[in-house]
């Protein structure tokens, strides 16, 4: 198998995330993640900040900025972590304090070290999908993004919420449930033309 990473979606507002950087990167990831999780809990630790970063503080009352040098204390009370900064040698000290801290870290210039990796998401109503490349390109996970995010219908959000009626209207034990609802749900999977 190429690509051995299982994907699973955190709902950071119960979790808290720990930014090591507030530049480019810093942001980007930071960003990234209030794009899906606005309720995320995040503190960034950071020798100066990009005014970006400032504004978001404004808009995400669950994110703070703290103007200081790294040190092995700010993993305190975090679950996951990201290295963000511009110095490939400190990346790697965070990354030694997060494992003997055992926090989950993504270190953002050395796949290697990373725990995990952040997904390029398509977002449609309640139906979410993340992409990954393995690491591969970055850029072809934005632009399948940009394929799927035209592909799927905006209506499928109704179907989710019309099947969420119907599950609960089902009667029967829970294997006559999942079989009526792959009945019901067997439209999208038949080829085109073909009747029922
Ligand atoms: C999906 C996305 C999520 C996000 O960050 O939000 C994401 N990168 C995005 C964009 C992007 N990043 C880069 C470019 C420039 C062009 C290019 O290199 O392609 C672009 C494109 C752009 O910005 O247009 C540069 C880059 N990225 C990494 C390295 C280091 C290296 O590879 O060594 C370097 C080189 C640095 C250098 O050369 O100095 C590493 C990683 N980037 C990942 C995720 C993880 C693998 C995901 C996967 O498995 O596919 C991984 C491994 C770790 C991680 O960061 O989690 C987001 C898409 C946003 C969207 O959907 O719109
Ligand atoms: N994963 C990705 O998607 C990706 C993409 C492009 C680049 N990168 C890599 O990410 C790294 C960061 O790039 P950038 O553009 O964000 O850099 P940048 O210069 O914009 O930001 C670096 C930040 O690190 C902070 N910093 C420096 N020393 C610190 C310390 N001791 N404690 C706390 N903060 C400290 C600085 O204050 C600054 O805010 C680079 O090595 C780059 O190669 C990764």
């Amino acid at each position: 198998m190429e690509n051995q990473l299982f994907p699973v979606f955190f709902k950071l507002n119960r979790l808290h995330v720990l930014v090591v950087g507030g530049g480019n990167i810093g942001l980007e990831k930071a960003h990234a993640i209030l794009q899906n999780s606005p309720d995320s809990n995040i503190t960034v630790v950071s020798l100066d900040f990009l005014p970006e970063l400032e504004t978001l503080v404004h808009q995400y009352p669950n994110v703070e900025l703290i103007r200081k040098p790294f040190s092995c204390g700010d993993l305190l009370g975090k679950d996951l972590a990201i290295a963000a900064t511009n110095n490939r040698e400190l990346n790697y000290e965070v990354w030694e304090k997060a494992k003997s801290a055992r926090v989950l870290i993504n270190v953002a210039d050395t796949p290697e070290l990373c725990d995990f990796y952040l997904g390029s998401i398509v977002q449609k109503g309640n139906l979410k999908i993340a992409i990954s490349t393995n690491g591969k390109s970055p850029t072809v996970a934005k632009r399948l993004k940009q394929v799927l995010q035209e592909a799927i219908p905006d209506s499928l959000d109704e179907v989710l919420h019309k099947l969420v009626i119907i599950r609960n209207k089902l009667k029967g034990d829970f294997a006559a449930k999942v079989k009526q609802l792959n009945s019901i749900t067997d439209v999208l999977v038949r080829p085109e033309g073909e009747n029922a």
